[in-house]
């Protein structure tokens, strides 16, 4: 085992399951060390062992449900106190897909809890110690669903529509320093996810599942240009442009002190 891993330390969170355990074996691969965080405690311990055991780094795992007010605080100070930490994989993510009426609030509360609060504030915990350094890498893992919704995902859809505004809001706060914030919207990918928000994977438009490994690798890619926003499955960049072009107009366009006209003439 390496001692000061220059690479230094990743905290990857959701990492017991899709594309969190894929995270971990590239990052490992990559010679970082990690730091694991998930509440299946069996899935983590297997994962470290083998990670550890195949790159010679040191895997430490925090078991936590990081719906929890006391699990994700106690997450926070870990990050916050561990210096070597030099990437956040804010990855951990749940879904219930169903209407509004149908889904019980403790579904709907955990969406919020651990798609937005716990995102937030690890974001919160890690930054101070990157601003503080001028570097670091953080990356959020919002979806396709953070830009558009279905009938069946309004809170998820809500969930990671705030992910995408926090995300682009902390690239604005970090530019000029040599943090770098990644925001991700994947769209289908064959992960748990799925059933754990239930929809078989089988009831999917095959075509349009992407393979876990595929997505994170093309995400990693996409850290590696130093892309800001990375949209694995979108192949005409045109679209991300055009996307974020219009977005930009519209708000300059909102900026006047008078109601539109079709609101003002008959
Ligand atoms: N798969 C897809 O089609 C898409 C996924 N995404 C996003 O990708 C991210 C990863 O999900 P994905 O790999 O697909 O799904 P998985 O269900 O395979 O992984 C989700 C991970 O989050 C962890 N997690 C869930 N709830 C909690 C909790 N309360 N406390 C701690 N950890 C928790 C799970 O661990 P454990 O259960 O052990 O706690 C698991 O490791 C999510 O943010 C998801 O929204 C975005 C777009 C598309
Ligand atoms: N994770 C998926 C839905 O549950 C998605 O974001 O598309």
């Amino acid at each position: 085992m390496k001692e000061n891993n220059k690479m230094g330390t990743a905290v990857v969170t959701g990492a017991s399951s899709g594309l969190g355990a894929v995270f971990a074996e590239r990052l490992a691969k990559r010679g970082y060390d990690l730091k694991l965080v998930a509440r299946r405690k069996d899935r983590l311990d297997s994962l470290a062992e083998k990670l550890e055991s195949n790159y010679g780094i040191k895997v430490t795992n925090l078991v936590a449900d990081l719906g929890l007010d006391t699990d994700l605080e106690k997450v926070a100070e870990d990050l916050r106190n561990d210096k070597s930490i030099t990437l956040l994989i804010n990855n951990a993510g749940t879904s219930t897909l169903t209407s509004v009426t149908k889904t019980s609030v403790l579904k709907q509360k955990e969406m919020v809890n651990v798609n937005i609060t716990a995102l937030m504030l690890l974001s919160n915990a890690i930054l101070p110690q990157f601003l503080e350094k001028n570097e670091g890498t953080l990356i959020n893992i919002a979806s396709v669903l953070g830009f558009y919704s279905l009938p069946i995902s309004a809170v998820y859809s809500g969930t990671k529509g705030f992910v995408v505004q926090y995300t682009k809001g902390l690239q604005e706060e970090v530019k000029g320093t040599n943090i770098h914030v990644q925001l991700v919207n994947p769209a289908t990918t064959a992960t748990e996810i799925w059933e754990v928000g239930g929809i078989p994977l089988s009831a999917l438009e095959q075509s349009t599942i992407m393979k876990t490994e595929d997505c994170v690798d093309a995400i990693l890619a996409g850290l590696d240009k130093g892309e800001l926003i990375t949209h694995p499955s979108v192949n005409d960049q045109n679209l991300i442009d055009a996307y974020e072009d219009a977005r930009l107009k519209l708000m300059q366009g909102s900026q006047t002190s008078q109601p539109a006209e079709r609101y003002t003439k008959n």
